[in-house]
């Protein structure tokens, strides 16, 4: 009993769905003044993380030809043998249902809708079409992964508030652009999985030395594109500061990675595109929501500005 509870939650994808959903916080926190209300923050990110949640089961049950012949998947649930296709079958739509429900009645219903959208995005339009497609899948089928903040946007503002919420599409940029070179990294390690199980990923069907260039081109966007919350006024010089900081970082990722000293080199890129996305996240929380209350920090945050329109 405890083992298939085990073997539910890791159908979940419990650490991507983690951060996806602080995402979603944060897309929160940035779209009004002060504190969000309370019901649609809470019941928000409860039902953008059981769509999150439910689209991942979805994933694993479309899935598991690919996920039994790929030696980084090959221990999941499903592919196992542990649980069985009409379990997993009834769990996501448990999850999926129960997050309209909540999403419908307790939040509001363009936010429903949008989740509902990025639900289908990433566990049917990714993972059953694109994916087996082209090796552009992960680009195109990001749009769903990236879409969270603006999921957090809605579901406190219901895009009614007077702060403009297109603020919350750059936010999705962000994560759209940072998605290539975090997957790129891992495929470029796992590039043996995806070829034996037939799946086109760009290591694959390009080779390497191309992958490795498309994660350079991606990373300099990416650095450039997160410094736009400055330029617009929406974050400060302490989002800033860290923007630039992580950024460096991944950059030097990106050009060593070009001519890396070993083959875990690409992975250790990987594990630092999480660390990334998961700080540069926290810095625009606490650009936004701490530095206005401290001592003379003000005039060089766009939250000040943010209290006087709100
Ligand atoms: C199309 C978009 C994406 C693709 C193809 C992708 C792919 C992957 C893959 C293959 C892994 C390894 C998973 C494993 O070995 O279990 C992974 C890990 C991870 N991804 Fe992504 N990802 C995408 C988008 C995202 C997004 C939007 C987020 C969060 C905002 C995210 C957060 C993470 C995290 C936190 C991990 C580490 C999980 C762990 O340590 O267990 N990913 N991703
Ligand atoms: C409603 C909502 C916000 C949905 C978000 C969907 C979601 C869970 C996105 C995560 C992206 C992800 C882990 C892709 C990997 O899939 P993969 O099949 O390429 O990786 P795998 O081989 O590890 O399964």
């Amino acid at each position: 009993m405890a083992i298939q509870a085990r073997d539910y939650w890791t159908l979940t994808k419990p650490r991507v769905v983690a951060l996806i959903v602080f995402t979603a916080l944060v897309g929160m926190f940035l779209a009004v003044p002060g504190l969000p209300p309370w019901q649609e923050t809470v019941f928000g990110l409860l039902g953008i993380w059981l769509a999150a949640a439910s689209a991942a089961a979805i994933n694993h049950l479309i899935d598991q030809r690919i996920d039994k012949v790929m030696a980084r998947t090959a221990h999941r649930p499903l592919a196992t043998g542990a649980l069985r296709p009409v379990q997993v079958l009834v769990f996501a739509l448990a999850l999926g249902a129960l997050s309209m429900a909540i999403l419908v009645r307790l939040v509001n219903v363009l936010t429903a809708a949008l989740t509902f959208a990025s639900l289908i995005g990433y566990a049917v339009i990714y993972t059953g079409w694109l994916k087996r497609a082209t090796p552009q899948n992960i680009v195109i089928g990001g749009v769903a992964g990236a879409a969270p903040p603006l999921l957090g946007w809605a579901a406190v503002t219901n895009m009614q508030g007077q702060w403009d919420w297109a603020h919350a599409l750059l936010l999705v940029l962000i994560i759209f652009v940072w998605t290539p070179p975090h997957f790129w990294a891992l495929a470029i390690f796992r590039r043996e999985d995806y070829a034996r199980a037939l799946v086109p990923m760009l290591p694959v069907t390009h080779g390497v030395a191309y992958t490795r260039w498309q994660i350079l081109i991606y990373t300099v966007l990416l650095v450039v594109i997160t410094l736009l919350p400055v330029a617009i006024g929406m974050s400060g010089v302490f989002y800033l500061g860290g923007a630039v900081v992580l950024g460096l970082v991944f950059l030097w990722y990106a050009w060593r990675l070009l001519d890396p000293p070993d083959e875990f080199f690409a992975m250790r890129m990987f594990n630092y595109s999480v660390v990334y996305l998961m700080a540069l996240f926290a810095f625009l929380l606490v650009d936004h929501w701490l530095l206005p209350w401290l001592p003379g920090a003000g005039a060089a945050v766009g939250g000040l500005d943010f209290q006087r329109v709100g």
